[in-house]
């Protein structure tokens, strides 16, 4: 079993803190872990749901010294039948648990990462292999609360501070890495033959006739509206698959995901009627416009969003309060292919 020694804590501490991605901080809290410990496995999982069933989704993992993500975007149900009650009180109260197996020697500990709201958002498990020393366990547990710290400073940079919507760097930055997945899953289904794949569609959405609304109630009511215009976009989406921004302005970006296009069309049509049918206070109703695009292989962001800007302003420019989709827009010649813009030959993916 390890000694820590203070070196190895602060080499840690400046280690985990020297990334801003979510994925490199929780890769390298794993690793901290790892290289401080023998004969222990860690996973850390995200709480997507806590009631009324728990549900976990895999952040990353320590497998005999290698640490590896568990993919952003897939999720798992609870299915740890031994450590269910353990998960639940660590979830649900918040609580260091240990499981022990019928020897009664502990088997696994539960810790708990709890955020400013005292809510329990992440745990990690460790697997014991080896008895731990008390040592480990106050390490684990302090290197966990570095961890939501930590991550707390990243989503705040990643927010915007109106709506708390995602900001439009967080977007470029979520684009190239669906670009660059795509790339590589391309790959592999042209090796399988794989048909009707799960894509990726951007939609470009855009309050329509908001100057009106500034002009006509203040910016301050303005402010108002776009929160609940995005509180109401974002309870239209799935939350753990689906994401949402907002560019600027009154215009908002949402990526979604979906097997084609029909889907994909039916999700951004329910949600401009949900949109248009909100009883807004004083005001009433908004209305917005909708350009819709798939997020393909060859784009760079800076083009994607672009192409769905284009089908946006054709509704705009054709009654507003309505979607369209680029490509259809293409097909019918109704619009000519976007320019491309000067940045987006700079981002090189292979
Ligand atoms: N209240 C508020 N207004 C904003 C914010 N950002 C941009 N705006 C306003 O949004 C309005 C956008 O107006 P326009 O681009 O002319 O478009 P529009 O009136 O929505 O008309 P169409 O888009 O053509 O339907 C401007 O008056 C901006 O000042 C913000 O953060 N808060």
């Amino acid at each position: 079993m390890n000694k820590i020694s203070t070196i190895q804590i602060i080499d840690s501490l400046a280690e985990m803190t020297r990334h801003h991605d979510r994925e490199i901080l929780e890769k390298s809290l794993l690793k901290t872990l790892d290289e401080l410990t023998t004969g222990q496995e860690f996973k850390l999982y995200r709480v997507v749901e806590a009631k009324p069933k728990i549900s976990l989704a895999l952040l990353a993992y320590s497998v005999n010294g290698v640490i590896e993500t568990g993919g952003k975007h897939t999720k798992t149900h609870c299915i740890f039948e031994h450590l269910k009650a353990g998960i639940e009180a660590a979830v649900l109260l918040g609580s260091l648990e240990q499981i022990q197996n019928k020897a009664g020697k502990v088997t696994h500990y539960i810790y708990p990462a709890i955020d400013h709201d005292n809510e329990v958002f992440a745990i990690l498990i460790q697997e014991c292999k080896e008895t731990p020393d008390l040592d480990i366990l106050r390490y684990a547990h302090g290197l966990l609360k570095v961890y939501a710290n930590y991550l707390e400073l990243i989503d705040h940079n990643e927010r915007d501070k109106l709506t708390q919507l995602l900001n439009r760097e967080t977007l470029d930055k979520e684009l190239i890495g669906i670009l660059i997945r795509n790339n590589e899953k391309n790959r592999r289904r042209l090796i399988k033959r794989e048909k009707n794949p799960l894509g990726f569609w951007l939609g470009v959405v855009d309050i329509d006739h908001f100057k009106a609304v500034n002009d006509r109630f203040g910016h301050l009511f303005g402010d108002e509206v776009l929160i609940l215009v995005a509180r109401q976009m974002k309870s239209d989406i799935r939350g753990d698959e689906d994401l949402i921004f907002r560019f600027g302005g009154e215009e908002f970006v949402i990526l979604l995901q979906a097997y084609e296009m029909k889907e994909a069309k039916s999700v951004f049509e329910r949600l401009r009627k949900n949109i248009e049918t909100h009883e807004f206070p004083q005001l009433g109703h908004v209305t917005v416009s909708i350009g819709i695009m798939q997020v393909t292989n060859q784009d760079s962001p800076a083009e994607v969003i672009a192409c769905a800007d284009q089908a946006m302003y054709y509704a705009k420019e054709h009654g507003r309060n309505q979607i369209r989709v680029y490509e259809e827009l293409l097909e019918q010649g109704l619009i000519e292919k976007a320019p491309q813009s000067p940045e987006s030959g700079d981002v090189e993916f292979f």
